[in-house]
């Protein structure tokens, strides 16, 4: 079976082909402004001709969406009613389903939820603390992002370690554009950093993470800005770009080297931010097997590692110098010979979870 996945992101286009689960062809388009034209690009430039599916990443798939799912015109509609929850994401997915149902007429497309692996999230977690009305009413809730990526470097972190995943406890930290933080009890999604939006949680690359819902209502009230300029404030002008001027964490350790203080801070706030989920999370999974970063910052930023794991030695938590700096690549682990806590680097491989599911969906 021949499957072409596509990750439509906020700044960038992956994709990949696979054959039977393996991978033969892809690629990734990054800085993208316009990602109808990149995903045309990827569908004359590849041999898409026998292509069985198309596996697509969809950030925000609600309280319905829990599984891999058949695209239609009505799935269509539900996804874009999501759009307000998911703005930098959702718009985009559509236009990468849109080129694809175009451009492949007649070929099965497949939706993959960034949701869908924290529908096990207890209540007591996915619960904000209003009004239980209001909240119903309005879909109120922690729904959680990148859960496809916490699924497969959870999964992938048990292998690692020669362990049975319903008996290991991890804490996923996905640290890319977006970031966000989640702790697996068992395999299952249990705690996570983003909740009615990709919005809450760790500092990205241009969105805020965690901040008190007052700084909203001061800004418009006090400092007369309109809920839309806000909107745009803490999704696309905070975070590291906010911080410092630059939303490449690349840039902000060259910075932070050469003496920038701007770029000091700005990857203090970051790793303390991660530091605070970790302490969190091992605080509500009780007992930590595992801490394994991913994405491109957790996979590639030595020092944003250390940083956001540094002082936790009472907590059996620890990096090893040589091996978190010895700019290996794959899956390997960074803490030393007999700590309690493993700590991992995993390669995320989202279009190969999407691949693997959009693949079982069909054959089921
Ligand atoms: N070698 C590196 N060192 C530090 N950060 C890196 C490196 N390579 C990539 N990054 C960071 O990873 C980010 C992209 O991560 P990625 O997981 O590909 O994002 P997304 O899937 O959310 O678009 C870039 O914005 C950059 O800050
Ligand atoms: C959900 C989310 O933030 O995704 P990304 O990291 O691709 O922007
Ligand atoms: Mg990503």
């Amino acid at each position: 079976m021949k499957i072409l996945v596509l990750n439509c992101g906020s700044a960038s286009v992956k994709w990949g082909l696979y054959a039977d689960g393996k991978p033969i062809d892809g690629g990734l388009i990054e800085r993208v402004t316009d990602c109808a034209q990149a995903v045309r690009e990827v569908l004359f430039t590849t041999d898409v001709s026998d292509v069985d599916a198309v596996g697509h990443r969809v950030v925000h798939g609600g309280l319905r969406f829990t599984t891999p799912t058949l695209v239609d015109d009505e799935v269509l509609d539900a996804v874009t009613r999501l759009v307000p929850l998911a703005p930098l994401h959702n718009p985009v997915n559509l236009e990468g389903i849109a080129i694809a149902r175009e451009m492949l007429p007649g070929v099965p497309q497949v939706a993959v939820f960034d949701t869908a692996f924290h529908r096990t999230i207890p209540p007591a977690q996915a619960m904000y603390a209003i009004d239980v009305e209001v909240a119903q009413e309005n879909g109120i809730a922690r729904y959680g992002f990148h859960g496809t990526s916490h699924a497969y470097v959870s999964h992938r972190t048990a292998e690692l370690l020669g362990r049975d995943p319903a008996g290991l406890n991890v804490i996923s930290l996905h640290l890319g554009n977006g970031a966000s933080a989640c702790a697996v009890r068992g395999g299952l999604s249990f705690a996570t950093s983003m909740g009615l939006s990709p919005l809450e949680g760790l500092v990205m690359g241009t969105r805020s993470g965690n901040i008190d819902p007052a700084v909203v209502f001061h800004l418009h009230r006090v400092a007369g800005m309109s809920f839309e300029a806000i909107d745009d404030l803490l999704n696309q002008r905070s975070g590291l770009k906010g911080l410092c001027g630059d939303n490449d964490m690349r840039e902000v350790l060259r910075r932070r080297d050469a003496g920038d203080e701007a770029a000091a801070l700005a990857f203090d706030v970051y790793c303390d931010r991660v530091k605070a989920y970790v302490g969190a999370y091992y605080a509500l999974l009780g007992r930590v097997d595992a801490i394994t970063f991913t994405a491109g910052v957790g996979e590639n930023a030595a020092p944003v590692r250390a940083a956001s794991l540094s002082g936790l030695e009472a907590m059996g938590i620890a990096v090893d110098p040589a091996r978190n700096g010895s700019g290996e690549r794959g899956e390997r682990l960074i803490s030393p010979e007999g700590a309690a806590v493993a700590v991992c680097v995993v390669p995320t491989d989202e279009e190969l979870e999407i691949a693997n599911q959009t693949a079982e969906l069909l054959t089921r």
